[in-house]
């Protein structure tokens, strides 16, 4: 018997996000996603581990297979912080304020690396994590204020921040995009 498969609710309460995903997956992810938004609890550690956990809250939330996203902006002289309390950082200092965070010192190297984390749902069911990094560096902010820290990142080989390119370049080079193609292997893999 031909057995449906179940959409997969991806839970996110960040709509850039959501359309992004949609953009750069547009028809081609074998499964269909649907959109949740749950506000989940975020765990403090590494980014894998925060996806997991993210992932697993998710899980407690839905009968069903479950997609969660979590993103880190990693500054390289801050060790890699505010790595997945960006979101906290951007929202008190904004992007200005983080640029300025780096202003003591030489190195204004940086990368954003996105984790997608996503469980079948089944009793005992794993937790699989798929990651996508682009490399940059933090600028004074330029470009459209659209997307949280867009306008502080140049990523390598581009003299445009995220902000100021194109969303189809963005799509094509990002974070995201890697890792939705990490995501995409899977699935096209195991179905
Ligand atoms: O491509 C991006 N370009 C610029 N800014 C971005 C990007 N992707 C995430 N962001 C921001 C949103 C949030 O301020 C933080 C990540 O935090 P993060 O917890 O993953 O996102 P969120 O809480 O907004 O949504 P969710 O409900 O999926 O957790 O970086
Ligand atoms: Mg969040």
């Amino acid at each position: 018997m031909l057995k449906m498969a179940r959409p997969i609710m991806f839970i996110t309460g960040n709509k850039n996000k959501l359309k992004e995903v949609n953009q750069i997956m547009g028809s081609s992810f074998p499964q269909k996603i649907e959109i949740q938004d749950i506000d989940l609890p975020e765990y403090q550690g590494e980014p894998d581990e925060v996806a997991r956990s993210k992932c697993a809250e998710a899980a407690r939330h839905v009968n069903g297979p479950v997609l969660v996203e979590d993103t880190s902006l990693c500054f390289n002289a801050l060790g890699g912080m505010p790595g997945p309390y960006i979101k906290w950082f951007l929202k008190k200092v904004g992007p200005s304020g983080l640029h300025k965070m780096l202003q003591a010192f030489d190195d204004k190297s940086a990368y954003a690396l996105c984790t997608f984390a996503y469980c079948s749902g089944e009793k005992d069911a794993q937790i699989y994590t798929f990651e996508g990094r682009c490399d940059g560096s933090i600028v004074e902010p330029r470009g459209s204020t659209d997307f949280g820290w867009d306008p502080i990142f140049q990523p390598d080989g581009y003299t445009q921040t995220y902000a100021e390119m194109d969303k189809s370049i963005k799509n094509t080079i990002s974070h995201r995009s890697k890792a939705l193609a990490a995501l995409r292997d899977y699935f096209v893999k195991s179905s």
